[in-house]
């Protein structure tokens, strides 16, 4: 049986360091760091990834500032409120939940986010600079951060000779994902819906990382014995043993039967999803930090 990493855990170390880096800041230049979420529409699991992170930036002592606005919110009046974002000197993160409706053209609002306040990492700015290895100025995604720290915690920062495989190829996690794990020296494959032979080649794979969107997909007997497994995926589905009408959350990963094969596997919930929210808090610390001249802390 698999070491079950606890991703609950490391987030609240890692959001009790930013915590104390908020209140040494704060000493220091009298500055709280500041924290934008803006949510459009009306999405039950958004707006409760968007409280979750109110909470804990609020928990680190952070300004945390929440914009809801309206389904039929116009392309000009959103970018109108990041423009006033970008020039607020309270705000150092700002955050714009995905996906936006579809009548929003959502590149175009990644893109105006001014890249030194982008904690999602999606700018180009930011993807250039994690892509060319400019890590120490670069706001590096949520996601994918998180998850490489949990991969740390079971394997260490030098991934030397390891094959990882990412299943996904999304800008928000299967492509930074995959430049970090080539930065952390590992041999790296991108697999897709287009690829051959997924079960054999993640068969392959020491370090297996799932963000395809598929509930259960991923099966122990893709596994190879003893790797470590990160599953990125949060899918709700129907639990009809809670009683009717009920749901719960699983991940990309059959977690009872790879938890057999695994030498290490994240649980879902309880793996990536905090990380994801706590390196929303470094990304936001190391904002403010960058925005009074000091060098941030290393998380
Ligand atoms: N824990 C967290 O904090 C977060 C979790 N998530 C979760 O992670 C998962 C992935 O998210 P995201 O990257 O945004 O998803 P996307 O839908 O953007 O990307 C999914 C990727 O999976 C690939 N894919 C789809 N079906 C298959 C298949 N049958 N075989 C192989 N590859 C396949 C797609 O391939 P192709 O490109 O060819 O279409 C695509 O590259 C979701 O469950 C999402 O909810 C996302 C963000 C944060
Ligand atoms: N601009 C932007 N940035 C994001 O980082 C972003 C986004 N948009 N859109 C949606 C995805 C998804 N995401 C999650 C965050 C936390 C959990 C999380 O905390 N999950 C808990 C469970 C929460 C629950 O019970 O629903 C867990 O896995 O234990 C999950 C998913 C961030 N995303």
């Amino acid at each position: 049986m698999a070491q079950i990493i606890d991703g609950k855990a490391v987030a609240a170390e890692v959001t009790e360091g930013v915590k104390t880096a908020a209140e040494m800041l704060k000493a220091q230049t009298g500055m709280q760091p500041g924290l934008a979420v803006v949510i459009v529409g009306e999405d039950p699991a958004s707006k409760v990834y968007v409280a979750n992170k109110g909470r804990t930036a609020r928990a680190c002592g952070f300004l945390s500032v929440e914009h809801a606005l309206p389904d039929d919110t116009g392309q000009e009046a959103l970018m109108g409120l990041i423009d006033e974002l970008n020039g607020d000197p309270a705000i150092h993160g700002v955050l714009v939940q995905l996906p936006l409706p579809g009548h929003i053209d959502e590149g175009a609002v990644i893109q105006a986010i001014a890249p030194d306040k982008d904690v999602d990492g999606f700018h180009f700015t930011n993807v250039g600079k994690l892509g060319t290895g400019v890590t120490d100025s670069a706001f590096v995604p949520c996601t994918p951060a998180g998850s490489m720290l949990l991969i740390e915690s079971v394997l260490g920062k030098d991934l030397s000779g390891k094959n990882a495989v990412v299943v996904g190829r999304s800008n928000i996690v299967g492509k930074p994902m995959f430049n970090l794990l080539l930065a952390a020296n590992a041999t790296v494959t991108v697999a897709h819906s287009r690829t051959k032979d997924l079960p054999g080649l993640c068969r392959t794979a020491d370090i297996l990382v799932a963000a395809v969107g598929r509930p259960q997909m991923i099966k122990g007997n893709w596994v190879k014995p003893g790797a470590t497994v990160i599953d990125v995926g949060i899918n709700r589905i129907a639990a009809p043993e809670k009683g009717e009408g009920k749901t719960r959350l699983v991940g990309d990963v059959d977690f009872d039967d790879a938890a057999e094969a695994a030498g290490a596997i994240t649980p879902v919930p309880g793996g990536v999803g905090p990380m994801t929210i706590a390196m929303l808090m470094v990304n936001t610390i190391v904002a403010a930090y960058r925005s009074a001249g000091r060098t941030p802390p290393v998380f």
